[in-house]
């Protein structure tokens, strides 16, 4: 049996990684997302993370419970070390990931593949505007840091700008994953 594919779903705050990895699971049967452990209180409309606390974070973080981690919008994401499992049977993961792990998670995880999601400033802006889950100020920070180039060397990537309905987008980005296998 193949490797299932850790399939990371990058990009700035508001661009639609929560909203495309939906669309995606919704429309290829077997293709699942990771749940992410995050130190943010649970969010009805969010992407059904765990939350934990900080020291809890720091107690599952120095028992090995994670095979990625980052800090990130004042906050701690991790990545549960159970992946390994799920990709070990074959099952291919969607993964939202900070930029800034990319090359730790294509060291750790093969095969890989990056969903590299891109708007225009303006549609970042009215979109996390219209999300509101933060307020005005944090908003600002999420766009200051909106344009970051992806590390040298990961790979494959597939770039998506996402001014376009989402069920479109899940359909675009399937075709990249699995051209050979649509
Ligand atoms: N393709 C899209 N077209 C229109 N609105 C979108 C699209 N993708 C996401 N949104 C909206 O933009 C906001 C941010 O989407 P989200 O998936 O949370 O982005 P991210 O996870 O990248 O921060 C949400 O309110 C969502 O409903
Ligand atoms: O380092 P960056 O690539 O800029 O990413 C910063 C953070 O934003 C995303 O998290 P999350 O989806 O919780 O935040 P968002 O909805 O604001 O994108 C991503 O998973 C990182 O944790």
């Amino acid at each position: 049996m193949s490797r299932g594919r850790l399939i990371a779903v990058v990009g700035p705050s508001g661009v639609g990684k929560d909203t495309l990895m939906r669309a995606m699971v919704a429309a290829r049967p077997g293709l699942r997302r990771v749940r992410r452990v995050i130190t943010r209180p649970a969010d009805p409309a969010g992407e059904g993370h765990e939350t934990v606390s900080e020291a809890e974070f720091a107690t599952r973080l120095k028992e090995g419970g994670f095979a990625l981690h980052w800090r990130a919008h004042g906050l701690r994401y991790g990545v549960p070390v159970g992946v390994a499992l799920d990709l070990s049977m074959g099952r291919d993961l969607l993964v939202n990931l900070s930029r800034a792990v990319l090359a730790q998670a294509q060291a750790r995880f093969r095969p890989f593949a990056v969903l590299h999601l891109v708007a225009a400033p303006e549609v970042l802006a009215a979109r996390l505007a219209a999300r509101g889950r933060e307020a005005g100020a944090e908003i600002g920070e999420r766009l200051s840091g909106a344009v970051q180039a992806l590390p040298e060397g990961v790979g494959p990537v597939i770039e998506i700008d996402t001014d376009a309905p989402p069920e479109w987008l899940a359909r675009r980005a399937l075709a990249g994953l699995y051209a050979e296998r649509v």
